[in-house]
């Protein structure tokens, strides 16, 4: 096999038109993606009706289980590659197995399928003529009229099945236009059942399988003339909205007038039909019935979230309530904590001191704070105590077959970085601490239980509900936990507002630091982040400072001026790591967009036309680019705002390219990872990047335009955000009106339920383990069907009247009812709409 023909894979190849087929036996296959159907085969053509002289052939597509030696049919078109000349680019493919009458009497009536004789054979091609294998694997009752025994009949199906099974799969799903990665990721969910649960419920997918959206289930569904009103697409489109909404807005939870009128709107547009408000609002109690959905007064959530909230409460419960091994005297504490000032020749000041005494007693503790007010200085300052109290060495060296008993993590890979710089001690990222894969959706995910005495989790603000509550469930009882962060920061990019919401609970024991010890004289950029802090602008905020500046201008001028301000870093020495330019939209003039493509001109300009870039969704990129990770890959050890450099290009078609695929390897802190074509939308040129991704991160220059296009984004914690990452220098531009409203701009909160959850469980409205032993097979119950459809709302039976029939059994309550609501025996008249029925609702949707 030549290098040639190991290149022919690529997929650059110019499509003709024609549709034509290949008949041959498979001889090599050159290429077999790892993690989708995708394969490069070389093919001894047999039969074929392409313009083809040669006696062999290269096929590309999505197969499935391709057997050497053995003969396949496929059809496509011949494709040209502009350097490897012509391929066969197959989309359908089947076993060759015979399609002439006799041909097939004979297969049937072979040794692969016993019990059958020539004359059941010869009845089955004469019904259903030469067709009979693809009619009987869409359709089994099509062997009706035949009149087969039950066993035979089976023994037919399976073995066509297993022949010509995982191909049918493959190519239905080619059909439906799944790309090999979806359509791996769908077959490994479904496997043999993969077209039937498609062709019944379509909308399976959007639930099921990470990638598929409402809009294309939908496409699917009207090729499959599935009903537009049907149940199975209004609670598709419902879940879809209540997450989209959510996961849009930052809340854990949304409303029936905001959901219902979003998901008439998608349910309307996508298929062009209207849908009955009162069938819609039907399907809510369904979904609630099904334990997808719960509606508790007016809110609804998705289940997971509504679940993670509590069990947050209840975790936080069970350790601030658990016996505490070990509790050092207040003495033994304050005499440590002289001996630690004093190693670390500090003075610690009352706030500082008395969050020292309490974070290192208490169970679970809170401490936020500003820029500079000491976080980092008492973490260490934690650490040093509860080595010294518990008399552990903190030479990880010494840990051989014990774990270290002090576990500090972060929820990016930087922060997690800085913590184990400033504390010389490991820290990893909370995804590593818990060996989650990134791809967990539910509460329900195991993760392993900690061990330590002692864990703390920094950059507090950016952990979503999530995370949180998949962190609280692996921390045992006997170990302390520490939340440090900045809650003026802005809130995690995953539903919730977690820290805030703790700070919020009274019954967590927490500390502000508020006085600022890194002003070093002359630094102004931590007093201008406290003034933004408390909702104002510095007098002086337009005037040059040592170390902060301000540059007057439109929209339209940012991007040149902020092309001479990094020309001018560039002069003085700063790297393209040290400089980092932040904004709010990625449109528009001063948008991240353009402004990263200005920016790398002068960063990392093309040199020479030789110089190894390719293009990939409008970027360039190119060997030396600053590039932003865009979601967690725990399995990479790289996550969500972490920053890399493109450190290598592999092009396909280059005769030294062993692996003879497009690829990039970047660069992290942490580790080096090369990135296959399919995974390239994770990243993006990060010389300029959101705001919301650089949480967790600092810089030494931070450029920052905002102008009245942003407008929409402006708000006090988006500014103080952007402030507070720049370490040394930072440049302002853009009009002061919009750095005005930012500041006046207060943040809006989430709308979250967590605060709520810790005072029903910490005042113990709610019995402790109430919830978390509720049998979860009475709630998955389905109700009867005539319990789930109601023609008058107003008498509906609420998901929470099966909650009532729980709580008054023997069993544990069920979670959604309050004791004594449950004692009363009171409902909810329509789940999550008080105060709005569907009858309210439908005049205005209804137009009438
Ligand atoms: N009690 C103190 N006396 C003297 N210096 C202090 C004291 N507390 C903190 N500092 C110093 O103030 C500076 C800022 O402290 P630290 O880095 O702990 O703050 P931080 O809140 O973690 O800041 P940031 O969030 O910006 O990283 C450090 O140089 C630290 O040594």
């Amino acid at each position: 096999m030549t290098d040639d023909q190991q290149s022919l894979f690529s997929q650059d190849a110019v499509a003709q038109p024609q549709a034509h087929y290949v008949v041959g036996k498979v001889v090599a296959t050159f290429f077999s993606s790892p993690d989708s159907f995708y394969k490069v085969l070389l093919v001894k053509v047999a039969e074929q009706n392409i313009d083809w002289h040669e006696d062999e052939i290269v096929v590309t597509g999505n197969f499935a289980d391709i057997q050497e030696e053995t003969t396949y049919r496929f059809t496509g078109r011949s494709v040209r590659h502009p350097k490897y000349g012509t391929q066969f680019q197959a989309d359908n493919y089947q076993n060759e197995t015979p399609t002439s009458r006799s041909g097939l009497i004979a297969y049937l009536s072979g040794s692969d399928f016993p019990g059958l004789g020539k004359r059941t054979a010869e009845r089955i091609v004469d019904t259903l003529g030469e067709q009979a294998i693809d009619l009987i694997l869409a359709d089994p009752k099509v062997l009706k009229p035949i009149g087969l025994r039950a066993g035979v009949q089976q023994t037919l199906l399976d073995t066509l099945r297993v022949n010509n099974g995982l191909e049918q799969t493959i190519i239905g799903l080619n059909a439906y236009g799944f790309g090999s990665r979806l359509a791996a990721s769908i077959y490994a969910k479904y496997q043999a059942d993969t077209l039937s649960v498609i062709q019944e419920n379509p909308y399976q997918l959007v639930t099921d399988i990470k990638g598929v959206g409402f809009k294309k289930a939908d496409q699917i569904a009207a090729q499959l003339k599935i009903d537009p009103r049907s149940p199975e697409r209004l609670k598709a489109a419902l879940l879809t909205t209540i997450n989209e909404t959510c996961a849009q807005n930052g809340d854990t939870y949304t409303t029936a007038e905001p959901l219902l009128t979003a998901t008439m709107q998608l349910l309307e547009q996508a298929r062009h039909v209207q849908i009955d408000p009162q069938t819609l609002a039907d399907q809510l109690i369904v979904l609630a019935k099904e334990n997808k959905i719960v509606g508790d007064e007016n809110r609804i959530y998705l289940q997971p979230v509504y679940e993670a909230e509590w069990r947050i409460a209840e975790n936080l419960k069970r350790l601030t309530t658990a016996e505490q091994a070990d509790v050092p005297s207040e003495r033994a504490v304050e005499r440590a904590i002289q001996h630690v000032a004093k190693a670390s020749n500090l003075t610690y000041d009352d706030s500082q001191t008395q969050a020292l005494k309490a974070a290192i007693s208490a169970p679970v503790f809170l401490l936020t704070g500003g820029p500079g007010t000491g976080k980092t200085t008492i973490i260490r300052g934690l650490v040093a105590l509860y080595a010294e109290l518990h008399d552990v060495s903190l030479d990880v060296n010494q840990y051989h077959d014990e774990a270290f008993p002090i576990l500090l993590a972060a929820p990016t890979g930087r922060a997690a970085k800085r913590m184990a710089e400033t504390t010389d001690l490991p820290a990893s990222t909370i995804h590593r601490l818990l060996g989650l894969t990134g791809r967990e959706d539910g509460p329900e995910q195991p993760t392993k239980e900690l061990d330590g005495g002692l864990l703390i989790i920094d950059e507090m603000s950016m952990v979503d509900t999530s995370l949180f509550q998949l962190l609280l469930q692996a921390v045992p009882n006997q170990m302390q936990v520490i939340l440090v962060g900045d809650k003026d920061q802005l809130p995690s990019v995953g539903a919730g507002q977690v820290f805030h919401d703790l700070l919020a609970s009274p019954a967590l024991p927490q500390i502000e630091l508020t006085r600022i010890y890194r002003q070093d004289g002359d630094s102004s950029i931590i007093p201008l982040a406290h003034a933004i802090k408390d909702g104002r602008l510095p007098a002086d905020f337009t005037v040059n400072q040592s170390d902060r500046s301000f540059i007057s201008c439109n929209a339209n001028q940012v991007n040149h001026i902020v092309a001479q301000v990094v020309a001018k870093a560039l002069k003085k020495g700063f790297t393209a790591e040290q400089v980092q330019i932040l904004a709010p939209m990625y449109r528009g003039s001063a948008g991240i967009d353009q402004l990263n493509q200005t920016v790398q001109n002068i960063f990392n300009p093309l040199k020479t036309a030789k110089q190894k870039h390719l293009t990939y969704n409008g970027q360039d990129f190119r060997v030396g680019d600053k590039v932003l990770h865009l979601v967690n890959s725990p399995e990479n050890n790289v996550f969500n705002g972490d920053i890399g450099q493109i450190v290598g290009i592999d092009l396909a078609n280059d005769p030294h390219n062993e692996a003879k695929k497009d690829q990039l390897v970047i660069a992290f802190d942490q580790n080096e990872v090369t990135y296959q074509r399919s995974d390239w939308n994770r990243l993006t040129l990060a010389y300029s990047m959101s705001i919301h991704k650089s949480q967790g991160s600092q810089f030494k220059m931070v450029i920052l335009p905002l102008v009245p296009q942003f407008s929409r984004m402006l708000q006090r914690n988006l500014l103080y955000t952007a402030v507070t990452r720049a370490e040394q220098m930072l440049i302002l531009l853009g009009d002061p009106q919009s750095f005005e409203r930012s500041v006046t701009n207060e943040s809006v909160n989430r709308q979250t339920t967590l605060t709520k959850r810790l005072k029903q469980v910490f005042t113990d409205e709610v019995a402790p383990g109430e919830r978390v032993e509720r049998p979860t097979s009475q709630a998955a119950n389905p109700p009867a069907d005539d319990q789930v459809t109601t023609s008058n709302p107003a008498t509906a039976p609420s998901p929470n009247s099966a909650g009532a029939d729980l709580a008054t059994s023997d069993g544990p309550a069920d979670y959604r009812l309050t004791p004594a609501k449950a004692q009363s025996g009171q409902i909810d008249p329509m789940i999550g709409m008080d105060g709005v029925t569907p009858i309210d609702f439908m005049p205005r949707v209804a137009g009438a």
